[in-house]
């Protein structure tokens, strides 16, 4: 079994291998049972332990991630684990593969395949909310996938943003920190939102027609990235139906009656296949929310895997 380290991950997978190998898992069968999400009592601050299997014909696969709070001020990071990747047929182990790097690729790669169905062709100005460890991963992928002629970055503390913007554009990307998070939010025509946030950031009121919103973050139903307006002007889609019952954003508006469930238009399984229509009209406001899904944790798997073998993807 080969052990796949976070600079494995980094050699092997490419923005536009990433979102390859989701599209194609999108339209295949695969079995995704429900996660397991388990409390560890920490002085420190109670941990996380998140189980999440899949598997298709060929492969199977088991993410074991944690997230300790308390690890920042052990000089560690906040997540640990690994996805086993093993042979369906006969359980072989084939790889470990480092959980946080694969996670943090196939997020951005998944929120990249929906905005080929979601945004407008013509966008060029994207708006990051957030420059944590997603951030770079999430605009890399937007940018690899159209010419972005500009990359505002806002974050809650300036200093990060001035950081990451600083940092790709010595990659040659356009990037610049921007303070001004509203202004920056009407001359979008992509937001990407990769935050902790419990309060929305986003308002509906500042978007102009034709934005996509992209929305990460929020995974509990104390969260939220965007207020009810911005996903009442919209066209909502998911990456899974867990979207619809997890997480901050969809979930909670579903919740409160603020969203009904029926004007959801569909889920990335449905844009990939075919089966659900993308956006229809330039003007069109649309949104993805993502919780995350295994079937990524195994098509990103299975990419780096083939890749340390010398397999053709
Ligand atoms: N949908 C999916 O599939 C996945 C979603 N996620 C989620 O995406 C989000 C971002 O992940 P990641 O980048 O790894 O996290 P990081 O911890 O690296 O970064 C967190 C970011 O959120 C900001 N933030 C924290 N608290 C607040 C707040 N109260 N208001 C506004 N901004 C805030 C931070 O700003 P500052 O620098 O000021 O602290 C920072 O920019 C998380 O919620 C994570 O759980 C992660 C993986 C998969």
């Amino acid at each position: 079994m080969k052990v796949l380290s976070a600079a494995e991950v980094d050699a092997a997978l490419t923005p536009a291998r990433m979102v390859a190998a989701l599209a194609a898992a999108f339209r295949v069968e695969t079995t995704t049972p429900p996660r397991h999400l388990h409390t560890l009592p920490d002085p420190a601050g109670d941990a996380t332990l998140l189980l999440m299997p899949a598997w298709d014909a060929e492969h199977l696969v088991v993410k074991v991630l944690t997230l300790h709070p308390g690890n920042a001020a052990r000089g560690l990071a906040t997540f640990q684990g690994g996805v086993l990747l093993s042979e369906r047929a006969t359980g072989l182990p084939l790889a470990l593969v480092d959980a946080p790097r694969l996670t943090l690729w196939r997020t951005a790669g998944a929120s990249a395949l929906a905005a080929r169905y979601l945004a407008r062709p013509d966008t060029s100005r994207l708006l990051m909310v957030g420059a944590g460890a997603l951030a770079p991963f999430m605009i890399r992928a937007h940018a690899a996938e159209r010419p972005l002629r500009e990359i505002a970055i806002w974050n809650r503390r300036p200093d990060p943003a001035r950081a990451l913007a600083a940092s790709l554009a010595a990659e040659g990307l356009p990037a610049r920190a921007v303070e001004n998070l509203e202004a920056a939010a009407r001359a979008a025509d992509l937001i990407c939102c990769a935050t902790l946030s419990e309060v929305p950031l986003v308002r509906g009121a500042w978007l102009a027609p034709g934005t996509h919103l992209d929305l990460v973050g929020a995974f509990t139903p104390q969260m939220r990235e965007a207020d009810d307006a911005a996903l009442q002007r919209a066209s909502v889609y998911v990456d899974t139906p867990d979207a619809l019952a997890k997480g901050g954003d969809v979930a909670v508006a579903v919740a409160s009656g603020a969203l009904a469930a029926e004007a959801v238009r569909g889920d990335l399984a449905g844009l990939c296949r075919g089966t659900v229509a993308g956006r229809s009209r330039p003007e069109e406001i649309t949104v993805f929310k993502s919780v995350g899904a295994a079937l990524e944790d195994l098509a990103a798997a299975v990419a780096v895997w083939r890749h340390a073998e010398g397999r053709a993807a």
